[in-house]
């Protein structure tokens, strides 16, 4: 049931007005049905919504959707609810209408990645001056490839409205090849490409060669590279560390995901003067950030040798001595104490033997009340959300197996860690923003709960 959380809205408005007129005339219509075909419901409600949706843009003075190179990207959060059910209904009707072969291969076209990797390898984006177009023949000069073959791969990608050919032998951006040339997407795809990408060709091989495992050495990524782990990769290959790092940086565009969303998804400053350690901190960027808009805390950010190293000076200076580094295993036993522990997407690479290790290392410095703070995903139960959300969340937690057999968790296995780990880790509250997987998990530290010691 993808519509479950709009179906209420949606029921209603399709029997209002001229869509009640309409549907009852349909329905009258269908000698061996009384139920309204679903094409029919799909259509009604696309219309319905789109009215919505396109009221409150002119109302607000706002760009319709549009593929056009200045198109909007994104639209106002308060009608978000109408896109989410928008996509979806579209998306159902396309759908219903493909032949099973015709479904499959939509699914399946690995060739998608060839034109996009070709654009963004070759920075086609880049040469198309903004506003204007170039042609098929500047091109070949320019990446030093026959025309055919440019012609072949950008039409291809046209076909997926990246760039557009607005007269013959010409070539302009659509908003989506415009975005492309934002260095911090660039770099993404070029990520999916050349990482994501052979590896996930290699996770049902990975899955056939150590059923069920969780060792991070056991990956489609270990099979796609020469039995060399993701760690192996960054540690000795500067080009493709590089990679690895500025394609996280896309993560900013992910609704949600951006460091600045970590001060608003949770209450912290009902947490008063205290000091945060923030485990597998990394460099510090969402320690500064909460340092910026909360006063009164103090972070020490835990992270490998080799990762701090040098970020003190990307402290603020008026953040100095409140956001401080410290060198520190993940698995390794806590050394420090403090009221409140914060883990960032840290147990999302992790599997779940390894999660467990994690929580266990911080046993020895925690006393009662002690908070510990999970952002992570939560995920929802299966038509919980809409679809088109869903099938990106499935995706990433796939692309988790991927790298490192990690993975994305619901809320019962998060609670199955926890216990596995120690029954006085208590799950006191799951904060999960609107629009965004990414939440917090709110665990304290309970003695009163029986556990081992
Ligand atoms: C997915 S990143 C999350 C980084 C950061 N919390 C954020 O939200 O951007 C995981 C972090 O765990 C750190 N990490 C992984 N294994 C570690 C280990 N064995 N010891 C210390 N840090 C580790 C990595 O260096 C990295 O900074």
């Amino acid at each position: 049931m993808v519509f479950g959380i709009y179906a209420w809205p949606l029921r209603l408005l399709a029997f209002s007005g001229i869509f009640a007129l309409l549907f009852s005339a349909l329905t009258m219509a269908s000698p061996n049905t009384t139920t309204t075909p679903r094409i029919v419901d799909l259509a009604a409600q696309i219309s319905t919504l789109v009215a919505q949706f396109q009221e409150h843009l002119s109302a607000h003075n706002l760009s319709s959707p549009s593929f056009a190179e200045e198109g909007p990207d994104t639209f106002p959060p308060e009608i978000s609810h109408l896109k989410d059910a928008l996509l979806d209904a579209t998306a159902e009707m396309h759908e219903l209408l493909l032949d099973p072969l015709s479904l499959l291969f939509k699914f399946a076209a690995i060739s998608n990645l060839v034109s996009i990797d070709a654009i963004s390898r070759y920075k086609i984006p880049d040469m198309i001056p903004p506003g204007s177009q170039i042609s098929f023949d500047e091109i070949s000069q320019k990446t030093g490839l026959q025309k055919g073959p440019v012609r072949r791969l950008l039409q291809h990608a046209m076909s997926m409205r990246i760039l557009t050919e607005p007269e013959p032998e010409m070539v302009a951006h659509t908003r989506i090849s415009k975005f492309m040339t934002i260095p911090s997407i660039n770099s993404w795809v070029n990520f999916e490409s050349r990482e994501t990408w052979p590896a996930t060709t290699r996770i049902v091989d990975a899955i056939q060669k150590w059923p069920n495992s969780q060792e991070a050495n056991e990956t489609g990524f270990i099979l796609a590279n020469n039995n060399k782990s993701v760690q192996d990769i960054v540690t000795t290959s500067p080009e493709r560390a590089m990679r690895f790092a500025s394609g996280m940086q896309a993560i900013d565009y992910v609704p949600g995901y951006a460091i600045e969303n970590v001060s608003t998804v949770y209450d912290w400053a009902s947490l008063g003067n205290v000091r945060i350690v923030n485990v597998a901190g990394s460099r510090g960027q969402a320690a500064i950030e909460l340092a910026k808009n909360f006063g009164n805390i103090r972070l020490l950010v835990q992270d490998s040798a080799n990762m701090i190293q040098g970020a003190e000076s990307g402290v603020p200076e008026e953040l100095k001595g409140r956001v401080e580094f410290m060198a520190h295993g993940l698995f390794e036993p806590q050394t420090i104490k403090a009221p409140v522990y914060f883990f960032r997407m840290a147990f999302r690479s992790l599997g779940d033997k390894y999660a467990v290790q994690v929580l266990k290392a911080q046993i020895p410095v925690l006393e009662s009340g002690v908070k510990i703070l999970l952002q992570d995903v939560c995920m929802p139960e299966p038509d919980t959300i809409p679809l088109w959300r869903e099938r990106i969340s499935r995706s990433v937690d796939l692309a988790l197996e991927c790298f490192s057999n990690g993975r994305e968790r619901y809320l019962d296995e998060w609670k199955y860690l926890l216990a596995a780990a120690d029954k006085r880790f208590v799950l006191h509250r799951v904060y999960v923003p609107k629009d965004s997987l990414l939440g917090i998990l709110e665990i304290h530290w309970d003695v009163t709960c029986s556990g081992e010691a």
